[in-house]
């Protein structure tokens, strides 16, 4: 196993145009479901792994108005306590009524623990989701299993993979 994979025993490898697919069919399932005839107000995503989903959804569901929440935690795979480094417009999110709170993934939940606590009445959504996370989150497209890391595109590169039987 490389060892940049570690801990976790199993690799998912989201290309850009998956990830582009997975967030706008998150798009679809939102659509319609906020509590003002459907409308949802903003979009707040957590930076920074949100920001790619937050647009593509604030781009399919015409909502202008998107802030962020910048919260610490993940030193490559090693997880501290997430501390919030940046909130979003207090009179734009309010309690969190009508806002959708937008990340890329969850794990164990510790992240979106603390952003909700700030807007206690907002939708948390999320495109891939892990078992012990899954109680934060109202709304995911894709469940993986808690022994998998996600690599994101922003993550990875293209480079040269030696065939299966190579040439002695
Ligand atoms: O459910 P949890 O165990 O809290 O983990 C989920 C969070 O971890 C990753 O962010 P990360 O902290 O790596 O920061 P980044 O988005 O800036 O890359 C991911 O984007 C989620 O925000
Ligand atoms: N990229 C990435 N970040 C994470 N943060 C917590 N879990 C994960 C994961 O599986 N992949
Ligand atoms: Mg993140």
């Amino acid at each position: 196993m490389a060892p940049d994979r570690l801990p976790h025993e199993k690799g998912f490898h989201v290309s850009w145009d998956q990830l582009h697919r997975d967030a706008r069919a998150l798009a679809w399932r939102l659509d319609g479901q906020g509590p003002d005839n459907g409308a949802w107000r903003a979009v707040v995503g957590i930076t920074r792994g949100g920001m790619a989903p937050a647009m593509i959804v604030s781009r399919e569901l015409d909502i202008r108005l998107v802030d962020t929440i910048s919260v610490k935690s993940y030193n490559h795979q090693s997880q501290s306590a997430p501390v919030i480094i940046k909130m979003p417009d207090r009179d734009l999110v309010g309690d969190g009524t009508g806002v959708l709170i937008v990340d890329d993934l969850v794990d164990t939940g510790r992240t979106l623990e603390v952003v909700r606590a700030t807007m206690p009445k907002a939708h948390v959504a999320t495109v891939y989701a892990k078992p012990m996370g899954r109680p934060q989150v109202d709304t995911y497209i894709t469940e993986v299993s808690q022994d998998t890391w996600i690599f994101f595109p922003w993550d990875m590169a293209l480079q040269y993979v030696k065939p299966y039987r190579a040439g002695e």
